[in-house]
């Protein structure tokens, strides 16, 4: 029996973040990919230059169109654009049974802006993703700027990012983790997991590569595509550490800014031999 995993996010032009991103990572993690797209952006290496979002009720739609046909064992959001969209989605999957104590994990990745500082959703964005999705996480990931976002601290080391999952935990989410790439004076990666009791460090090399462009999407869609395989919390957590260092270990230069994370490094060597 093949696992499925539903991302819902925005398209990426550049192929390096957002559901593509996704796609790639559950395809190397061996699920089937699902989506449900909430924008579509214009975006290379230097930015995001324009956008269309989906009407609210089309995303709600691919969400319980997949969910009632073929099957969900885990869910992750991504880019989601606008308070209106975020509303149809947490409906969506609650007639879906996606969301903590329910059937269906739900990683709750609150992309809040691209690396390049375009935001990605309004001040509604933000009122609706505090209301409406950090209760519904089985997990929130949130890189440093979302912490600070979302809590008002500012995190300079790792013992502050210990305080800001508990301060996120308070929020509703079953479990916090806290993403370290931005603390770039540390010469680890040690990203947190909280439970609301215990703290996890997930340890991990840094790489000093420039371009990690998708790291986010790919660390937080191979965590949901462990929960899909039926891993538990903890153990999908390590799995999508392990997997993103892996893809930042072998990123790649593209475009005249900062270039994606790779998820090849999981693939077969070539076969194919021509003429033979
Ligand atoms: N230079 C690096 N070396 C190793 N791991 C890294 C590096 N940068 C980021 N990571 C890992 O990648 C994941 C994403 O981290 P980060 O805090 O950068 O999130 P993000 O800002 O959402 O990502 P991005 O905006 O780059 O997509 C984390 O698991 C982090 O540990
Ligand atoms: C459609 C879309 N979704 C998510 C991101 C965030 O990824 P990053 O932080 O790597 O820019 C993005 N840039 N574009």
């Amino acid at each position: 029996m093949v696992a499925s995993a539903l991302t819902i996010a925005g398209s990426d032009s550049g192929g390096a973040a957002g559901l593509q991103a996704d796609l790639r990572t559950f395809l190397t993690c061996g699920v089937h990919g699902l989506v449900a797209v909430t924008a579509v952006t214009v975006q290379n290496t230097l930015g995001v230059h324009d956008r269309s979002d989906i009407p609210p009720h089309v995303v709600a739609g691919q969400i319980e169109a997949v969910a009632a046909d073929m099957g969900v064992n885990a869910a992750k959001t991504g880019m989601l654009a606008s308070g209106e969209i975020i509303k149809a989605v947490a409906e969506a999957c609650d007639r879906a049974d996606i969301g903590r104590d329910r059937a269906v994990p739900f990683v709750v990745d609150p992309v809040a802006a691209s690396m390049h500082g375009h935001p990605l959703f309004d001040d509604a964005g933000l009122a609706a993703l505090r209301e409406e999705l950090l209760p519904r996480a089985t997990v929130l990931t949130p890189n440093l700027d979302e912490v600070r976002l979302l809590t008002g601290l500012t995190v300079t080391g790792r013992a502050e990012m210990h305080e800001a999952a508990v301060a996120l935990h308070a929020l509703g989410p079953r479990y916090v983790l806290v993403k370290s790439g931005h603390l770039t004076e540390d010469p680890e990666c040690v990203d947190v997991l909280y439970d609301g009791t215990d703290f996890v460090d997930l340890h991990g090399p840094r790489f000093a590569t420039p371009h990690t462009h998708g790291a986010g999407d790919s660390m937080a869609s191979a965590l949901t595509a462990g929960l899909a395989r039926g891993m538990s919390v903890p153990e999908a957590a390590r799995f999508g550490k392990w997997f993103v260092s892996n893809a930042v270990a072998n990123s790649y230069p593209m475009g005249a800014k900062v270039g994606p994370v790779s998820a090849f490094w999981r693939l077969a060597p070539e076969e194919f031999t021509p003429g033979g």
